[in-house]
């Protein structure tokens, strides 16, 4: 008998530009040591796939890295459909990235699906002497909005993967995932048809 298709989770990274995002992203799904980034910043849309096991199955989480400069906002929030979880990321030294969160919050209430699960990460948290916004004020926001928080640092590996393995957790007990099928890239990557919501 053939072995089952693996399950498909779609999740998106969001937030401000330069909060670190992408770094987040290589270090859950590319992890071993690299050199020291100079800031690149994303343009358009990126992802990688990582492969992890649930129960016994094995879940391909297709994650999506969306590009912060605003000039890419309608492209990168053209992406939230049909995404099950969000990681929703700010930038513990820099304010207005954490201002910021309560305006992603309500694009994603607007423009995803219903149902999605959101995690919300306080970065770059080796950073001690800069930071401006203190760990309980992360709290208090994600507490507000009844979603999970953890401070994480992509340079250090600390609280990524605990971040992401609670996400997947919360999407793979709901069940809510129908996704043999992805409508935008299958899983050698290349483009199958595309869709993109209607601005
Ligand atoms: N110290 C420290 N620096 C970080 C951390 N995460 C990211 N950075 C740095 O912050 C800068 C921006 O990181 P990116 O991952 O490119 O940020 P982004 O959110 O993807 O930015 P956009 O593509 O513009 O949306 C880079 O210079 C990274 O090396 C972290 O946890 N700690």
């Amino acid at each position: 008998m053939a072995a089952a298709a693996p399950l498909l989770v779609k999740l998106v990274l969001a937030g401000e530009s330069c909060v670190g995002k992408t770094s987040v992203l290589r270090a859950y799904a590319e992890p071993g040591p690299r050199p020291a980034a100079s800031y690149l910043p994303t343009v358009g849309i990126d992802f990688k796939v990582k492969t992890i096991t649930f129960n016994d199955t094995t879940v391909k989480l297709q994650i999506w890295d969306t590009a912060g400069q605003e000039r890419f906002h309608t492209l990168s929030t053209c992406y939230f459909r049909g995404a099950q979880g969000f990681v929703l990321v700010y930038d513990i030294t820099n304010s207005d990235s954490f201002q910021s969160i309560t305006k992603w919050m309500n694009e994603i209430h607007e423009k995803a699906d219903e149902e999605v699960e959101i995690i919300l990460l306080g970065n770059k948290c080796d950073k001690e002497t800069e930071r401006v916004i203190p760990k309980q004020k992360g709290e208090k926001l994600a507490w507000e909005h009844g979603i999970p928080f953890f401070e994480t640092s992509a340079k250090d590996n600390i609280n990524i993967e605990d971040a992401f393995s609670l996400l997947a957790e919360e999407i793979l007990n709901k069940k809510t995932y129908i996704l043999h099928d992805l409508d935008v890239v299958d899983l050698n990557g290349s483009k199958k048809k595309r869709t993109c919501c209607k601005q």
